[in-house]
């Protein structure tokens, strides 16, 4: 008897499958408007052109979305910037902030109005951590945890940011960063190890 042919592609092991699903449910999620408005943390950052201007401009564009409401800002600091290869004190500094906001958009469609803002405020893309006029991160969108190709919640890199626990802290001592824990507690050991915020204050 003639042996089964064998099938032409391998199919995915069962670890390969259960990436793919999982990434389809994440793609779907950010896609997903909410039925009711989540709560959302976002990082603004500028190093070039009039940060304050800009950071302030950038919050007033957030209000006036149809699809957000409630913004708050946390105290705006100065801060080091961060390269690739650490703290660069020859780098022009930032402002750093953190806003909060409820929305009814969805991430994807909140990650692109950040987006245009963004450049509108003529954000250019040149290099990874490069200087720029104006950068929206999406932090946390209520407890939703997803990691697709253009969207990670929360950030990734959110946990090792003193730029971003310091403001995000002053907003709401109670903050939580969920799936890494308290905020508060995030941040103190971060300046454990790493030292204080080597510079901050109102500008
Ligand atoms: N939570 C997130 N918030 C904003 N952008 C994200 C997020 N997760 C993934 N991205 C993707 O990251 C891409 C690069 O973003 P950006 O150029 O602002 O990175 P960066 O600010 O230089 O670095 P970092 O991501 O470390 O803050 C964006 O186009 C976006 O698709
Ligand atoms: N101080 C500071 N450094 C950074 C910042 C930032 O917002 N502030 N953002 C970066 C990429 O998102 C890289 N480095």
């Amino acid at each position: 008897m003639n042996p089964l042919p064998r099938p032409r592609v391998t199919p995915p092991s069962r670890n390969a499958q259960a990436r793919l699903e999982r990434l389809a449910a994440d793609e779907e999620a950010a896609g997903r408007a909410p039925k009711t408005p989540v709560s959302v943390v976002l990082a603004l950052g500028a190093n070039l052109g009039a940060r304050a201007e800009t950071l302030e401009a950038a919050v007033r564009e957030l209000g006036e979305h149809s699809g957000i409401d409630d913004v708050s800002l946390s105290p705006v600091i100065n801060s080091v910037a961060v390269k690739l290869n650490g703290p660069d004190p020859e780098a022009p500094g930032y402002l750093n902030a953190v806003a909060t906001l409820s929305t009814t958009l969805s991430p994807r469609d909140l990650l692109a109005v950040g987006a245009e803002i963004e450049r509108a405020h003529g954000r250019e893309r040149l290099e990874r951590w490069g200087d720029r006029t104006l950068d929206i991160d999406i932090i946390t969108y209520g407890d939703l945890a997803i990691d697709t190709p253009a969207l990670t919640i929360p950030h990734p890199r959110a946990a090792e940011r003193d730029f971003v626990l310091g403001p995000w802290h002053e907003l709401d001592a109670q903050a939580f960063l969920p799936g890494y824990g308290s905020v508060a507690e995030l941040l103190a050991e971060l300046r454990a190890t790493q030292g204080p915020a080597s510079e901050t204050g109102t500008p």
